[in-house]
């Protein structure tokens, strides 16, 4: 068998007993490519002398981890994020069950390996590809699995907001689970892997698709663009930073949180359309002033490159201000909302074009902080009052997911509130 002859779905590791991983050999960046013997197992076989994986395919992220995967990892090219809700007549012995399952899949997909039921094969030449998958819990998990106790005050539902356009469908769930990769089959693999395992015990309740750049289409890694052409997560919080665990994550203890929360976080998850024709007919002035930012790279207004210190304060000849009192990157600063702060890790969406020639496009948000009263809610009130970007953006659905810290070795993401 060679690469270009079509495989059927049983031909797959699990059944075979060898890891997608092994026979591709992407331990390291130079991972090999097996040749005959992976024809043996009817696997992913490549001709003798085929390329080593590239860095994008073999790249690996761990799945126990004191904070779960997919909140401090760069942005991946492919995403996809899918809620979920029980089915009627499931309880806590079915999510138990189903958080085991999900985190046995996510760690060995994460591996490169494929999963243990039925694995669709859709992976099969592919390294892990940055592979993360994430777990959370709505609000309404709590009280579907007699677990209200345990239920954190941070997940109370958000406020309404002035701008909200929002579509109950596609909005909030028991279950959420976020899926990134730099590889589109690789991630969709996992999609598909996740949706098998619920099985019967939970049912898609809204799914959506992302992406971002593929790593290497520029000469050096750079703040992603989103698609109004702007550099965006230039501020993002940094881990190097004194005071980016203490707003990012829950603490192990001495907060109001549940024990269960220790290390976790809080996901809000916002589609947020793009008016994009509206946007594109603005000169590049009157953009960067909307945003407070020059468009080409990144930097603010009053000068200097895309690192330097926004002056809120310097005026031009006319005595005014060079960043507007109503451009967003000043408002949504955390020195102009009483220290409030996120971790912006979004993707980029496509979903086509309405009959009228608009696009449906925009940008899936979605951020993580350790109280979402302190973050995203203190930002978005403000924003709702007066942001100039406001007018180009439409908030079309909205969630907000506990997102427990990382599975122990052994154990499943949940574990802490399931058998607490
Ligand atoms: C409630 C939180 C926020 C929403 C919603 C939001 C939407 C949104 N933002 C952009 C584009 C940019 N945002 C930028 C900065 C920025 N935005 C938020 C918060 C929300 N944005 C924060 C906290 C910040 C950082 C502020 C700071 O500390 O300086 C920028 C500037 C570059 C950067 O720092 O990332 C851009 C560009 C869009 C297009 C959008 C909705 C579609
Ligand atoms: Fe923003």
């Amino acid at each position: 068998m060679t690469l270009s002859e079509p495989r059927t779905t049983q031909e797959t590791p699990a059944k075979e007993g060898v890891s997608r991983r092994a026979l591709l050999g992407t331990a390291g960046a130079t991972g090999l490519v097996l040749g005959a013997a992976g024809a043996g197992v009817g696997y992913a076989a490549a001709p003798d002398g085929a390329t080593p994986l590239t860095s994008v395919g073999a790249d690996e992220v761990a799945f126990h981890v004191k904070h779960q995967p997919g909140i401090l990892q760069g942005l991946q090219a492919r995403g996809h994020v899918v809620a979920f809700d029980l089915a009627a007549g499931a309880g806590r012995t079915e999510a138990t069950a189903l958080m085991r399952r999900w985190s046995r899949t996510a760690e060995r997909l994460m591996a490169g390996e494929a999963s243990e039921r039925g694995d669709t094969g859709i992976a099969l030449d592919a390294g892990p590809s940055a592979l993360t998958i994430t777990f959370g819990f709505g609000h309404s998990f709590f009280a579907r699995t007699g677990l209200e106790k345990q239920r954190p005050v941070a997940l109370d539902p958000l406020p309404s907001f002035s701008s909200d356009h929002l579509d109950k469908a596609r909005s909030d769930g028991d279950l959420w689970v976020q899926i990134g990769a730099n590889d589109a089959l690789v991630a969709f693999h996992a999609l598909r892997a996740i949706q098998k395992d619920a099985g019967s015990a939970a049912k898609v309740r809204w799914q959506m698709n992302g992406f971002n750049r593929s790593p290497g289409a520029t000469a050096h890694p750079m703040t992603a663009r989103n698609l109004m052409g702007q550099m965006d997560g230039t501020r993002n919080p940094k881990p190097s930073e004194a005071d980016f665990d203490r707003r990012i994550f829950v603490p192990a203890s001495g907060s109001e949180n549940p024990a269960w929360m220790a290390n976790g976080s809080y996901a809000v998850v916002r589609r947020i359309r793009m008016l994009l024709d509206d946007w594109e007919k603005l000169s590049l002035a009157a953009q960067e002033q909307v945003i407070g930012r020059r468009k080409a790279d990144g930097a603010a207004l009053s000068g200097g490159s895309e690192t330097t210190a926004m002056d809120l304060e310097k005026t031009d000849a006319n005595g005014d201000l060079v960043v507007p009192l109503n451009a967003h990157a000043r408002i949504s600063r955390p020195d102009q909302n009483g220290g409030a702060a996120m971790l912006r890790r979004p993707f980029s969406f496509h979903d086509g074009i309405d009959p009228d020639g608009t696009p449906d496009a925009g940008l899936l948000f979605i951020c993580w902080q350790a109280d979402p009263l302190r973050g995203f809610v203190t930002v978005q009130r403000k924003l709702d009052r007066g942001d100039a970007l406001s007018k180009y953006i439409r908030h079309e659905s909205s969630g907000l997911f506990a997102v427990p810290g990382g599975a122990e070795k052994g154990g499943y993401v949940g574990q802490g509130l399931l058998e607490g």
